[in-house]
């Protein structure tokens, strides 16, 4: 209802003029709004807009309007403090609108200052501008620190606290944040890529009338308000607004709101400032739009705090009393544009941003409205500032003191109309609110402190400085300020009798005189009491230090016997702990020595351990073989003694028979006799006899195999006086003795005796390996047995064939050894050599059966009839010599995957003496031969 009246008595308006005169009253200042239009962004854009003098311009609305067709070719004529033409430069509109402020903000007052307007019509260009164009903001920084540039106070010497307010630091106080910071500041190297703002000497003028006996300081804020959010724009941290934490607005003590916990940054120069703007600016919502490049999508606020507090008497240092602070601020706010979102095309979160935007700048309009009404109908309405952000911020800038100046901003184009009569309807009412004049503090005159001070004490500062110096006789020194009693006396010289008004001037110049020496009088009796209290203080100060001294000696001296009691204890603990070390050192090597011999020992002791138990072995092995040997030898001497005794009943039986026969019958006699003689040749021959030569008896299971063996044609036609199991020459009876039908492999070389003949036996179930060059051939045969086959001459040329038997037992290492354990001899000799028969005799005598039982006994001496009976069978015997009870062990072994021949006698004794063993040996060595 309210805001439809107040649209209706704006609409009567027609100029802010008008209602001027009812405001300007008192100790208030109306809001002074300026209008500057910009360029045509194109030659063919048509203008809504004429300026019709300085200060007034006349929009026109064009036909595409949406005004056009509600409300006709209506023009609306609009004044301003004053209108800027498109080609205005920077400087003017500064000059003219923002100059004033920063000479308020020097003297004390508040200002603020906004750009409003359509967006994409210049509030950006016109508060920041270009690097060699600048705009409003850095103009007023160069200029103020133009003005105060001499008069700054050191850094830190105010110091913000936090609460919107100043506290007061001493000298030392400040130089120790100074010395921090550069600290700080070398480790964080400035960034310098930012543009240059800075303006020429030439242009920067400086501001008059500034109080040269106060101290300045100049902090600024950064912030954007961003959705109706606050954030700070100079907040350490990345370049990035997104991370920002949002900020609040309080009202500090003396009820003027502010951002809480904003960065105040305290800048001593302008490029120091740039450098803080620029840092805020990069972080500063801008986005393409289709009305503007770079579209500023967040209000934002440069807040320039200028602090000042007055010098003491001696003008030298600043008064520490927060009481005598003059604190003014001036805002620089880049609103941002107001936009219809039908022209835009904005959408997502362009369109949230500008409907944010909007509703701000619509707080602000009715906040205005509002404020304007109640100041004109000295109403009491509430004004809406909590609304929006921007409105709450700039609150005290409304109802409490300051100036606040706004540029509305205007593109003169057509299609900005509809937007752009808003904006100047807006203008237009915000002219008509009055701010309160901000008041002057001057804590100087509260204090009774003299004017020029500061400039006096530089003067008095720089005489006595030149007086101390050599070359001070030829200085021209002025003093005068500071003593002096004021101009020199008037011309005293009496020229005429009416001389009476050079008496007045003089009275009156005495009289000035007297009274500055009072002045001074007053002032110098203050300053000797205040330098007597002074020289009381330091005086008390001095003996409190003097007595503090003495006792901090005494500590001091203490502390130092303390030490140096503590460094002889660590000294001495260094020492020990050293010779412990080497202690420990020797005793580490000691140990290892120690622990090195122990392990020698341990070896030596096992390996000790091992030759004793290999010997043992070795004495244990040679211990069973005697003892076997010992056995075999008492086994020989048994059975020779039992063939002597056979022998002794033979002969016995033999004489028994003859004599019988020599007791009996005369032809019966010489009968019986014979007979008596073929029965004790039959009972020797049957008891006696050996398959091939012996007739003496053998166990069967011996003469098996070549009872069993079929006879040859020869020897089947052989008559019946040829032995039982005679089968010499009988090829089918050449199978070995001893050949069992277990599996055998016949080791023999290829040129061997002619098969055929009793010298090459036939042992069945048999694998024939004339060359042993592979281990396998033992070891993978699956045969379980072994025989060597050799062939030789013996010294009269007559062949001897050795069958060395043994068994096969698989090693661990995958080869195999073969343990011999029987030698079976077959020789051939022929019948008509007279010797061979003792020959023959003794080989027989030799043979022997194996400890497995194969005969028990010698074979008898052959006897005539044996040999006859062999030499019918073409000429030449045969004779199988079974060698057996072989008490050597033979045994291939296979080491490193070749097969080596090695030969362990366990014990030996056989009574073809140790040449048989060495045969052996040789024939085996022989057949070794070849092998890898
Ligand atoms: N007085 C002027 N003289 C020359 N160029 C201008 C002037 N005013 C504005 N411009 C140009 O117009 C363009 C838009 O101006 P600017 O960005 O200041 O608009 P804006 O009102 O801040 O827009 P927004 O509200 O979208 O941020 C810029 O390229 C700027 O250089």
């Amino acid at each position: 209802m309210k805001s439809a009246k107040s649209k209706q008595r704006l609409n009567d308006m027609r100029t802010p003029g008008r209602s001027k005169q009812n405001l300007f009253q008192g100790e208030r200042d109306p809001v002074e709004v300026y209008c500057r239009l910009r360029p045509m962004p194109r030659d063919t854009d048509i203008s809504c807009i004429k300026i019709l003098s300085p200060t007034t311009i006349l929009l026109t609305p064009p036909s595409t309007a949406v005004s056009y067709r509600n409300e006709g070719a209506k023009t609306m004529k609009y004044t301003f403090k004053e209108v800027f033409p498109p080609d205005t430069n920077q400087q003017d509109v500064f000059d003219k609108v923002a100059l004033p402020l920063v000479e308020g903000l020097v003297k004390g007052k508040n200002g603020l200052l906004f750009t409003y307007g359509v967006t994409g019509s210049g509030k950006t260009f016109t508060m920041t501008g270009e690097p060699h164009n600048c705009g409003v903001l850095p103009r007023c920084l160069n200029i103020l620190f133009k003005t105060i540039n001499e008069l700054q106070a050191h850094k830190y010497v105010f110091k913000p606290d936090k609460m919107n307010m100043f506290d007061v630091q001493s000298e030392a106080e400040a130089m120790l944040e100074r010395q921090q910071e550069l600290h700080k500041f070398r480790s964080n190297k400035k960034n310098n890529s930012n543009p240059n703002l800075a303006m020429s000497e030439a242009e920067v003028t400086k501001i008059d009338g500034i109080n040269e006996d106060n101290q300045y300081a100049v902090f600024v804020t950064y912030i954007e308000i961003y959705n109706n959010s606050v954030f700070d724009l100079l907040e350490d941290g990345p370049p990035i607004t997104k991370n920002l934490p949002v900020k609040l607005i309080r009202e500090d003590a003396a009820n003027k709101m502010y951002v809480h916990g904003v960065t105040e940054i305290e800048i001593k120069s302008a490029e120091e400032a740039f450098d803080a703007f620029y840092l805020g600016l990069k972080r500063k919502r801008m986005a393409h739009t289709t009305l503007n490049a770079e579209s500023s999508r967040s209000h934002s606020v440069f807040t320039i705090r200028l602090v000042q507090a007055p010098v003491d008497e001696m003008g030298e240092a600043v008064i520490q009393n927060k009481e005598f602070l003059a604190i003014s601020q001036l805002s620089l706010v880049d609103l941002a544009g107001s936009e219809r979102t039908n022209r835009t095309k904005n959408t997502g979160q362009r369109l949230r941003e500008a409907g944010n935007i909007n509703k701000s700048l619509m707080t602000l309009r009715s906040c205005m409205e509002i404020l304007r009404e109640n100041q004109i109908n000295s109403t009491k309405n509430m004004v809406p500032y909590r609304e929006s952000k921007i409105t709450h911020l700039f609150k005290n800038y409304f109802e409490g003191h300051g100036q606040v100046r706004m540029i509305v901003c205007a593109n003169p184009r057509a299609e900005d109309y509809d937007e752009t009569i808003q904006v100047m309807r807006f203008a237009e009412m915000a002219a008509e609110v009055e701010v309160a004049k901000s008041q002057i503090n001057n804590a100087a005159s509260t204090l009774g402190l003299m004017v020029g001070r500061r400039k006096a004490n530089r003067l008095f500062t720089t005489a006595r400085e030149n007086i101390n110096r050599p070359e001070a006789k030829d200085l021209e020194m002025d003093l005068g300020l500071v003593y002096s009693l004021g101009p020199d006396f008037p011309s005293l010289e009496l020229k005429s009798s009416q001389a009476s008004h050079i008496i007045k001037e003089l009275i009156a110049h005495l009289e000035m005189r007297i009274s500055r020496r009072e002045t001074l009088k007053r002032s110098k009796a203050l300053k000797d009491e205040k330098l007597r209290s002074m020289l009381l203080d330091i005086e008390k100060e001095s003996m409190d230090v003097k007595s503090e001294n003495v006792s901090l000696r005494g500590q001091l001296a203490a502390a130092n016997r303390r030490n140096k009691a503590l460094e002889e204890r660590v000294t001495s603990a260094e020492n020990t702990s050293l010779s412990y070390q080497r202690k420990l050192s020797e005793m580490t090597e000691y140990t290892t020595a120690l622990k090195r011999d122990l392990q020698e020992k341990e070896l030596l002791l096992s390996q000790n351990k091992l030759d004793k138990e290999k010997q043992k072995k070795i004495l244990e092995r040679k211990y069973h073989h005697k003892i076997a040997a010992e056995h075999e030898k008492a086994k020989e001497i048994h059975s020779e003694k039992q063939q002597l005794r056979n022998e002794v009943e033979e002969k016995e039986n033999r004489l028994r028979i003859i004599a019988q026969a020599l007791n009996g019958g005369r032809g019966d006699n010489i009968g019986d006799i014979k007979r008596s003689t073929a029965e004790i040749a039959a009972q020797t021959s049957i008891r006696d006899f050996t398959p091939g030569s012996t007739p003496r008896a053998l166990p069967a299971h011996l003469l098996t195999p070549f009872t069993s063996a079929p006879q040859t044609r020869e020897s089947r036609g052989t008559p019946a006086t040829s032995r039982r199991g005679v089968a010499v020459a009988n090829p089918r009876h050449k199978r070995s003795l001893s050949a069992d039908g277990k599996g055998w492999v016949e080791h023999a070389p290829s040129k061997i005796v002619p098969m055929g003949t009793v010298m090459k036996p036939n042992i069945t179930n048999s694998k024939f390996v004339n060359k042993l060059t592979n281990v396998k051939d033992i070891a993978n045969s699956k045969k379980s047995k072994y025989c060597l086959i050799s062939q030789e001459q013996d010294t009269d040329g007559e062949l001897e064939t050795k069958l060395y038997k043994g068994d096969i037992v698989p090693t661990c290492g995958g080869g195999a050894q073969v343990i011999f354990n029987d030698v079976e001899m077959l020789k051939q000799f022929s019948p008509t050599r007279e010797h061979d028969n003792s020959r023959r005799t003794s080989a027989n005598t030799c043979a022997r059966h194996s400890g497995k039982r194969r005969d028990t006994g010698c074979s008898p001496p052959h006897t005539p009839s044996n040999t006859n009976a062999k030499t019918q069978d073409g000429g030449s015997s045969q004779e199988l010599i079974i060698s057996s009870n072989i008490p050597y062990l033979y045994s291939f072994a296979l080491n490193a995957g070749c097969l080596n021949l090695s030969t362990s006698v366990l014990c030996g004794e056989s009574k073809t003496g140790d040449n048989c063993v060495e045969r052996l040996g040789e024939n085996l060595k022989e057949y070794s031969v070849g092998l890898p």
